[in-house]
């Protein structure tokens, strides 16, 4: 799955350009990452309060996908830090939506990858590797799809089937 060519749209212009066959994500994420808009195909993980499976998928190579983490809404502990993004930096990973917190959001700033997350929290998550890769997920109103095409910008995050 190489997808390193695909350019971020506007997110406005594809509403406009798609209509209703454009998913949109109606959580009102806040951004972390150096880049405010970036796209790429979906690759997803399901947790909870563990982000073992997240630093594991990081560490292999992203082509260009965004990382969908669904932690559930739980914003108790951060499933992303500084050393987990930067190593996604490293690996050719265009970005990450957490649906849950981060930390280390001052580093999380200077590093060259999007990264849209609810908020911050510094305490650490487990790292048991509980959770499910590549599994369709859903919050804001939406299901995500492994192979969809995410777009994310500062006005959202919306998603084009992967045809
Ligand atoms: O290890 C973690 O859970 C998150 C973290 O602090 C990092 O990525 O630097």
């Amino acid at each position: 799955m190489v997808t390193d060519a695909l350019t971020p749209l506007p997110t406005a212009d594809l509403v406009d350009e798609y209509g209703d066959r454009l998913r949109v994500c109606d959580t009102q994420f806040r951004q972390f990452g150096g880049r405010r808009a970036f796209c790429g195909r979906v690759r997803t993980i399901s947790c909870h309060e563990d982000n073992g499976l997240v630093k594991e998928l990081l560490r292999t190579p992203g082509e260009g996908c965004v990382l969908v983490v669904d932690g559930g809404g739980s914003v108790h502990t951060a499933l992303t830090g500084d050393l987990i993004a930067a190593s996604a930096v490293e690996n050719g990973w265009a970005g990450l939506v957490v649906n849950g917190a981060v930390r280390d959001s001052a580093a999380l700033a200077e590093l060259p990858i999007g990264i849209k997350a609810l908020g911050t929290n510094p305490r650490k998550s487990a790292k048991d590797g509980r959770g499910a890769v590549d599994v369709p997920v859903g919050f804001g109103g939406v299901t995500f799809f492994p192979g969809d095409v995410l777009h994310a910008d500062d006005d959202g995050v919306v998603l084009l089937p992967a045809d």
